[in-house]
């Protein structure tokens, strides 16, 4: 039996978290788990039925982004086979992408002993994703609350203990870019100080842990889902539907279509059981917030000691 030179895991994550676009992620309780064996090329096995027809070679975003960072680092990435093993379906809102983005980049780092500090991993993963949302999340793991200028990211962490997440995911798929272009290019002066101050009011409530508060701020976002949901039938059902009394809000995860509640820790479960009904067509599905990042295990004393 073979075993792995190391493993790098990586939790999904939720963005946006409403009016929070592009700037807020929190880190979610699904994973990606890649074990990195030697070979003489780049080539990627997907293990689980989630990751069916991605790229098996250099095409894949895995090495996509590690061949990145090894250019931005001028080093040269060594050949590896990876085995890929997944929870977080695609192209749902609950950052695939950017997992995939994460572990390219500890793939590199670990292959090549770069030592890059958090910063950098933030900043290139960003750059990659082409916002810093669900890649600061997966790499800091809790809720990340921040900032991307195009080069340089700038983010505040902190953990969530006060909160459980009952996500209701679709069975059809829906790109971020597709999602992206129905954004309008624009908004007046009056749309975007309204907009912005729903967005302080969200970060306030979070960094108090207010999820009550929180809820309501998720409610008039203006930044995309007012845009987005006409196509998003669940997200629509769900303003339809009388509040629930354990639930303290709910919004478009990433750019969707999975729409996440958010739910009074320990009552997840019964949400669960009573949504499902409504949302034949999805999976109903209890989540947590997961506090820790991605993280590299080592089982190899050569690369442990890169
Ligand atoms: N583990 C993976 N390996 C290779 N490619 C992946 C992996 N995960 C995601 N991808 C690529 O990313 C695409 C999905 O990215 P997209 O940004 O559209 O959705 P998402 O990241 O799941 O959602 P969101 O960004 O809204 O949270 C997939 O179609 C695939 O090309
Ligand atoms: N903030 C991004 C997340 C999805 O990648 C969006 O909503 O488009």
């Amino acid at each position: 039996m073979t075993f792995p030179m190391f493993t790098i895991q990586v939790p999904g994550s939720t963005a946006n978290l409403g009016p929070g676009f592009d700037s807020i992620g929190l880190a979610i309780s699904k994973y990606l788990h890649i074990d990195v064996y030697p070979s003489d090329s780049w080539h990627c096995e997907a293990k689980s039925a989630m990751l069916e027809g991605i790229p098996q070679d250099e095409s894949n975003l895995l090495f996509q982004t590690a061949l990145a960072v090894a250019a931005e680092y001028g080093v040269t990435l060594p050949y590896c086979h990876l085995e890929v093993t997944s929870d977080i379906p695609l192209a749902r809102g609950l950052g695939s992408s950017a997992s995939a983005i994460i572990a390219g980049i500890e793939l590199t780092n670990v292959l090549c002993g770069l030592h890059m500090t958090m910063q950098e991993k933030l900043d290139i993963g960003s750059v990659m994703e082409g916002h810093m949302d669900n890649v600061g999340a997966s790499l800091y793991g809790g809720l990340v609350v921040g900032t991307y200028d195009g080069q340089r990211a700038m983010l505040v962490h902190q953990q969530i203990h006060q909160l459980e997440l009952v996500a209701i995911i679709p069975s059809y798929e829906l790109k971020t870019s597709d999602a992206r272009s129905v954004l309008p290019p624009t908004l007046s002066y009056a749309e975007a100080i309204q907009g912005s101050g729903v967005s302080n009011l969200l970060v306030a409530a979070l960094l108090k842990e207010d999820w009550s508060l929180a809820g309501e701020a998720m409610k008039r976002d203006l930044f995309h889902q007012p845009y987005r949901e006409s196509f998003i039938p669940e997200l629509r059902a769900l303003r339809t539907m009388p509040e629930h009394p354990d639930v303290y809000g709910y919004a478009l995860s990433g750019a969707g279509p999975a729409v996440l509640c958010y739910v009074r820790k320990g009552a997840a479960a019964s949400v669960q059981a009573e949504f499902a009904p409504y949302f034949s067509g999805c999976i109903v599905e209890v989540l947590q917030v997961v506090n820790e990042g991605s993280k590299v295990i080592t089982h190899d004393e050569t690369i442990r000691s890169l």
